[in-house]
């Protein structure tokens, strides 16, 4: 029999997610004592923080990617560069990020994943960084990696995800989310989200989502300390559709999402709940489970997104049941390099078609009278 379309990359990129997670839930601990935070946090250029976990994850996952598939032809679009870590003054931070990787690698086979012979040299962790440089674009398959999104919630003990997709072609193929801080309703674990048990049982904390394009289905697993889980769960969209009782989700940070335009749009479409301020990728993955119904996201007019901060999320939710398209109602476009060109206003991701329809309607309705 003919083996499963892109059944080991999906392997892979799971197995994979698991791994940076676990390596990310380690560096996070540590980032909360007091003592040593300083040190493991360095400020971008544009003051947004990286950390051990950002270089560190970025290293595992593009060296287990070009072990698997080999290096030569591999293409990987993802956001940290080697430049600051190489830099002479930064020599303890790289020794930081270097025990974290080798760390997190020598777990490697209790993941299914291949294992450095011996622990990877400083030289060859800024050149598995560094090799992450592609810029995407129209033709051939590129791996689409966030290592840290949300850096900031990392940083606060907050919510982030790891977040890797693969596109070919400009489409996205698949995409995995770790989700190390995500409350899991146990519920949804054992039976599947909305199982309309109508309990309110207890949660638990982290997990990994995925889907491949076209498969009409988006699994989820819980992120188990030290290996691989056994089970994965469907996930399935809110099947809510008035917004009554619908939760909308947007960024914490009000310089990355107009919040008073939500706002008025909300409003205006008769939501009642307040909105569920969540960092990161997280937002999409509140929508697969049905947690949520909407994520809006209302950047400066500026400001250009990127295709690592959406690519594993959108295929995610849709593959769960969702709609995710601009503020125009078009489709996200992945296929023009390292930004969405062309983005209509915002981004609107629902659990449905009804509620988009809605929110686009609200959209056009309110744009007009927006600062925006
Ligand atoms: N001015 C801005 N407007 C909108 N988004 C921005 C932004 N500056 C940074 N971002 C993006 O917003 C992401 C965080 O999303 P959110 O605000 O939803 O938590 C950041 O990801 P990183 O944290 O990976 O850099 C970054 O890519
Ligand atoms: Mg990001």
């Amino acid at each position: 029999m003919a083996e499963e379309f892109l059944a080991t990359e999906m392997d892979t990129a799971v197995r994979v997610v698991h791994l940076a997670s676990s390596l990310c839930v380690k560096v996070q601990d540590k980032l909360r004592l007091p003592s040593s935070t300083n040190g493991h946090v360095k400020s971008k250029d544009d003051d947004s923080p990286v950390t051990v976990a950002d270089w560190g994850v970025q290293a595992i996952v593009s060296w287990v990617l070009a072990q698997v598939f080999g290096g030569q032809n591999l293409s990987i679009v993802a956001e940290e560069d080697t430049e600051s870590l190489s830099k002479a003054e930064s020599l303890g931070l790289l020794g930081a990020v270097s025990s974290a990787v080798n760390e997190a690698l020598s777990e490697a086979s209790t993941y299914g994943l291949p294992k450095p012979d011996k622990p990877l040299g400083t030289t060859e962790i800024l050149e598995a960084i560094g090799r992450c440089s592609s810029v995407g674009g129209p033709k051939g398959r590129h791996w689409v990696l966030d290592p840290v999104d949300g850096t900031l919630g990392f940083v606060r003990g907050d919510q982030y995800a790891v977040a890797l997709a693969l596109i070919e072609n400009g489409k996205v193929l698949l995409g995995v989310l770790g989700c190390p801080n995500y409350p899991v309703k146990k519920e949804c674990l054992s039976n599947g989200c909305n199982s309309q048990s109508g309990a309110a049982g207890s949660v638990t904390k982290g997990c990994v989502m995925y889907a491949k394009r076209g498969s009409g289905q988006a699994w989820m697993q819980p992120l188990i300390p030290g290996g691989y889980p056994e089970s994965a769960t469907l996930l399935k969209v809110s099947s809510v559709d008035d917004p009554v009782l619908a939760t909308v989700c947007e960024p914490v940070e009000r310089a990355n999402s107009n919040h008073l335009f939500t706002a008025g749009l909300t409003n205006s479409m008769g939501v009642r709940k307040q909105p569920m301020r969540v960092y990161s990728m997280v937002k999409y993955a509140a929508i697969a489970c049905g947690d949520a119904e909407v994520f809006m996201k209302f950047a400066q007019s500026s400001y250009k997104e990127k295709i690592w901060d959406h690519a594993a999320g959108v295929v995610i939710v849709e593959e769960a049941g969702g709609v995710v398209t601009d503020a125009g109602g078009r489709n996200l476009d992945f296929s023009k390099g390292v930004y969405l060109e062309g983005l209509d206003r915002g981004i609107i991701a629902c659990s449905g078609q009804v509620l988009h329809e809605k929110i686009i309607g609200a959209v056009y309705a309110s744009w007009e009278s927006s600062s925006l």
